[in-house]
C-alpha cells in the first residue's frame, strides 16, 4: 500500500503561482474528493501528483521523492484519468484498455494472461464490455469516458487519480462510477477524484479537500467541509446538508443573491 504525501507543494505556470504551499497526506483506503471553484488549481494539483508538471516542494511516494522514481515504476503506482481526454487514434475499446497495461509489460510488450485478466476486470467494472469491439473515437462522450476509465482501472495501481470522472456521464453512470471509486478505495487503494458535483462528493467521499486560489482551505470529512457557510463563502451558493439514514445529502438551493 502506497502513501502519497505532499509538503509545501507549489506550482508556477507562466509567471503565475497556481498552487501555493500544499501539504496533504493521502492514505490507502480512502476516496478523497478534490473540490473548489473553476480555476482554483484542482487539475494542476492532480497533474503535479501524477508527475506531469514541474513543481517545487516535495511529493513523496512511500517516503521516496516522486521525481526520482523511474517513469514506469511511477506509472505502475499511479493510474491517472485525465480531464476531457481527446483520442487521437481510431483504436478499438479493447486496444484502448490494453494501453493501461503498458507500465507492466516486458521488453516484447506482449500481453500475457495476467494482463488479459486485468483488462477484462477493468472493462466489466467500467461497464464497457459490450463496447469492446467499437472504435473508441466513434463512441458517445459518456461511452468514451467509461472506456478511458477502464484504461485507468486496467493499470491496477495502488493510487487512482481521476480528474472529473463524472463529466459527460448520465445520472445512472455517475452513481455507478462513484460506487466504483468507493469500492476501489474500500479494496485498499488511494482514490483521488476531482469533482464538481458536490452532492456526489458529499455522498461518496470519505474526505474532501477544498482548494481555493491555489491553497487548501478545508480538508476533512464531507459534513465538516461542505457546510452552508463555507459553500456560501467559497462558491457563492446557498446549500443545505441533511441526512437519509447515515448518508449525507447535499442540496444546492441557488445563488446567494437568489430569493428564498
Ligand atoms: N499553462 C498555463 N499557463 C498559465 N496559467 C495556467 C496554465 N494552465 C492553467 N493555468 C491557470 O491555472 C489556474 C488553475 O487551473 P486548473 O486547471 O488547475 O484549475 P481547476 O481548479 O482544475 O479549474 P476547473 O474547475 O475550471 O477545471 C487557472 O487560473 C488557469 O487559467
Amino acid at each position: 500500500m502506497v502513501m502519497l504525501v505532499t509538503r509545501n507543494l507549489s506550482v508556477m505556470l507562466g509567471h503565475r503561482r497556481i498552487l501555493d504551499g500544499i501539504d496533504l497526506d493521502f492514505a490507502p483506503g480512502a476516496l478523497i474528493g478534490v473540490v473548489g471553484p473553476n480555476g482554483a488549481g484542482k487539475s494542476t494539483l492532480v497533474r503535479a501528483l501524477t508527475g506531469l508538471i514541474a513543481y517545487s516542494g516535495s511529493i513523496a511516494l512511500d517516503g521516496c521523492e516522486a521525481s526520482t522514481i523511474a517513469r514506469r515504476e511511477r506509472a505502475r503506482a499511479t493510474a491517472y484519468l485525465p480531464q476531457g481526454q481527446t483520442l487521437h487514434w481510431p483504436l478499438t475499446v479493447d486496444r484502448l484498455v490494453q494501453l493501461g497495461r503498458l507500465p507492466h509489460l516486458g521488453p516484447l510488450s506482449r500481453i500475457v494472461d495476467v494482463d488479459r485478466a486485468a483488462i477484462e476486470r477493468a472493462m466489466v467494472r467500467a461497464d464497457v464490455l459490450t463496447l469492446r469491439d467499437r472504435i473508441a473515437t466513434e463512441l458517445s462522450g459518456g461511452e468514451r469516458a467509461r472506456a478511458m476509465l477502464a484504461r485507468a482501472l486496467a493499470v491496477e495501481a495502488p493510487i487512482l487519480i481521476a480528474d472529473e470522472p463524472l463529466a459527460a456521464l448520465d445520472p445512472l453512470h455517475q452513481f455507478e462510477v462513484m460506487e466504483l471509486l468507493a469500492a476501489e478505495a474500500a479494496a485498499g487503494r488511494t482514490v483521488i477524484a476531482v469533482l464538481h458535483d458536490l452532492a456526489m462528493a458529499a455522498r461518496y467521499c470519505s474526505r474532501i479537500v477544498m482548494i481555493e486560489h491555489g491553497r487548501v482551505v478545508a480538508d476533512d470529512r464531507p459534513v465538516a467541509v461542505l457546510g452552508s457557510q463555507r459553500l456560501a463563502a467559497v462558491y457563492g451558493i446557498r446549500a443545505e446538508m441533511d441526512w437519509r439514514g447515515d448518508v449525507p445529502r447535499l442540496a444546492l438551493l441557488g445563488r446567494l443573491q437568489d430569493p428564498g
